[in-house]
């Protein structure tokens, strides 16, 4: 038996979110700000709502993701697992510049092929596929998994599942989530579709 519905997070907000600057993998240890904490209290309430089957709780490497999974796996009574592969997507050369310059400066992340990459760093192919990877995984085990993951890998990784064309989803911002925001995921014959979607109902 497979896990038909997929819910995805992004962790709580950080002091690196306040700022607006790409961290890149320094951040591993970053930790959530009061406000994060928060917004990961109001998370499990939410998920804990949609009265998730069998949930079962993953965060990824880094602090952030762990400590916005705390209180949900806690409101459901589950442990978290860290799950390697949905870390974040690594900025390369764009580490520390601000998020505007994904708006401002995009282009420069555009190669042939519709692809979108990271000079220096990782492109959206590279994180979708570890990502995928991760999660065929977890999808191979019944109930709902709860993935809590970061801005730039769910990008990537819904742009995957969703089929959606690479630089147009990028470049129109279509599957950023804001922090804290849930997406669910509904698997259909013809393959994953949005459940409830993190823009149709931001807390953020
Ligand atoms: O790497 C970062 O700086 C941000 C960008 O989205 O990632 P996260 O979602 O982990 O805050």
């Amino acid at each position: 038996m497979t896990s038909s519905r997929l819910l995805l997070a992004r962790h709580g907000q950080t002091s690196g979110n306040v700022m607006g600057i790409l961290r890149g993998a320094d951040s591993r240890h970053d930790e959530l700000t009061d406000e994060g904490h928060a917004q990961a209290r109001t998370l499990a309430r939410q998920i804990a709502a949609l009265n998730p089957e069998a949930p079962r709780v993953y965060a990824s490497t880094y602090t952030r993701t762990q400590q916005t999974a705390a209180p949900v796996a806690e409101l459901l009574g589950v442990p978290v697992t860290i799950l390697d592969g949905i870390q974040e997507i690594d900025p390369g050369d764009w580490r520390g510049r601000p998020y505007s310059d994904l708006k401002t400066s995009f282009d420069e992340l555009v190669g042939p092929d519709d692809s979108v990459s990271f000079p220096g760093g990782e492109s959206q192919r590279d994180v979708a596929d570890r990502f995928e990877m991760a999660l065929n995984t977890v999808l191979s085990q019944p109930g709902t998994p709860i993935i809590v993951s970061h801005g730039g890998a769910l990008i990537s990784v819904l742009i995957r599942l969703l089929r959606a064309p690479v630089v147009d989803s990028w470049r129109s911002d279509r599957f950023a989530q804001a922090n804290a925001g849930l997406t669910e995921l509904i698997r259909t014959p013809s393959g994953w579709a949005f459940g409830t979607w993190a823009k149709d109902s931001e807390q953020i």
